[in-house]
């Protein structure tokens, strides 16, 4: 799918697509928690749908009404020998110690870029759990066979936080006086997120320091009613928009989430831009944008969105973490660097520092995603202020988080024409 996007200004009112992240949790929990649990405002992203999926083949019975999932679960029992987790990064590493905490042998799959992503922690700290593994040479596919036993382990956690998320939360259903302590921990405000969730199924974890997290007497998760937030990482998106090229309200938007990349109203402050956040909304207006400094190791998704914005900046924008762009669906600092060049802004790596040229005018483009979402949303955010038509190919790939970007967008006053080929 090819999708035009004309430069326009931007003004209107719309309301955040539900957090992948948050829903593939709720999924997960739900699965865990013996009886039926509710999901409200679900995501139906690709990301999404994996975990529903994922969960189902693991035996819990999803039914879906109106603005909302049933899921009941009698605790994981699996259907199926094979589990396929999509393109889902946060999928595969929280589902695959979940699924090990049964004794079935299970193929672990995805697709896309999934394919070309570490697994080699799996195969370094499932053994020690007595779970056998094995990858092909640290890529997909997966064979497990559990069930899982929990000790106290010591992980590494600077390449993704997403496999302590995994670990914690199968710990959750089957730990009891146990620690898992990591190391390095990256991306910590998404381990808040974990816990948070976790506590809202009834299980508790005492966390020191995001280095030490405590299992005390075997717990069970329960099950519940869950409403999916508002996604700040796509949202992050729109508030780049207004910030560039006019203004906007964004709903259902928690300033007090745990998640990381509402750290974008730190960045738009230090560009410049007028916030006025409301406890569930945020108001945004473009004002004379400066370059500015922030570090985005723990929100590496945010990276993408500061692009656009600093390519709107007038001067040399400084963003710090780009060693945590490698292994996402691509690797970012490099797309980053070559799709936006395509528009005329210069972008150097120097190591873990992204050093974005901004105010020179961007320029008209046919660019490509890479198949990776937030490149595709980070380009149609640039082309807001482009000099003429910007064109991305493999426009699609925004349906991994957002498939309501395009049409949010345009509601918004995006000038947007989709070709679908
Ligand atoms: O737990 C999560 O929901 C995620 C964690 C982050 O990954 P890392 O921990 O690998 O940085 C983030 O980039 C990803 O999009 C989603
Ligand atoms: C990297 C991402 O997700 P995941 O790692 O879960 O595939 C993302 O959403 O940008």
């Amino acid at each position: 799918m090819q999708v035009t996007v004309l430069p326009a200004i931007i003004k209107g009112t719309v309301t955040a697509n539900p957090s992948k992240s948050a829903m593939q949790r709720a999924v997960a929990a739900a699965l865990l928690a013996k009886g039926t649990s509710i999901i409200r405002n679900p995501g139906l992203s690709n990301d999404c749908l994996a975990a529903l999926e994922v969960a189902e083949n693991l035996g819990a019975e999803i039914k879906r009404e109106d603005n909302h999932f049933e899921i009941t679960s009698k605790g994981v029992q699996p259907l199926s020998h094979e589990i396929n987790c999509g393109e889902s990064g946060l999928g595969i590493r929280m589902f695959t110690p979940i699924a090990a905490l049964s004794a079935q042998p299970i193929t672990i799959v995805g697709h896309g870029s999934l394919t070309t992503r570490p697994m080699h922690f799996f195969e370094e700290v499932l053994p020690q759990l007595q779970v056998k593994c094995t990858t092909d040479n640290g890529k997909l596919p997966l064979h497990i066979q559990g069930p899982l036993q929990p000790k106290d382990i010591t992980i590494d956690g600077s390449l993704s936080s997403q496999f302590l998320t995994g670990l914690l939360m199968a710990y959750g259903a089957a730990a009891a006086d146990v620690t898992i302590t990591v190391k390095d921990l990256k991306s910590k405000p998404y381990i808040a997120l974990t816990l948070q969730l976790m506590a809202h199924f009834g299980i508790k974890v005492t966390e020191t320091s995001f280095e030490q997290f405590r299992f005390g007497k075997q717990q069970a998760y329960k099950p519940t009613d869950y409403t999916v937030e508002g996604d700040w990482s796509g949202a992050a998106f729109l508030l780049v928009a207004a910030a560039v090229a006019g203004k906007a309200e964004v709903q259902h938007l928690n300033t007090a989430s745990a998640q990381s990349d509402k750290a974008i109203l730190e960045a738009l402050e230090k560009a410049g831009a007028t916030i006025l956040p409301g406890v569930f909304t945020i108001n945004i207006q473009r004002n004379g944008l400066q370059p500015f400094e922030i570090d985005a190791t723990d929100c590496p998704d945010l990276f993408p969105p500061l692009v656009a914005l600093a390519a709107n900046c007038n001067g040399t924008t400084k963003i710090k973490g780009v060693s945590r762009l490698a292994h996402k669906e691509s690797d970012r600092g490099l797309t980053l660097q070559e799709e936006f060049g395509k528009m005329g802004i210069r972008i150097d790596l120097e190591g873990d520092i992204m050093l974005v040229h901004g105010g020179t005018g961007i320029k008209g483009a046919t660019v490509h995603s890479h198949n990776d979402h937030r490149i595709a949303m980070a380009c149609a955010v640039a082309a807001l202020t482009a000099d003429g038509p910007v064109v991305i190919e493999n426009a699609e790939a925004i349906n991994k988080s957002y498939p309501e970007f395009y049409d949010h967008l345009q509601l918004l006053g995006g000038k947007i024409t989709v070709d679908v080929q």
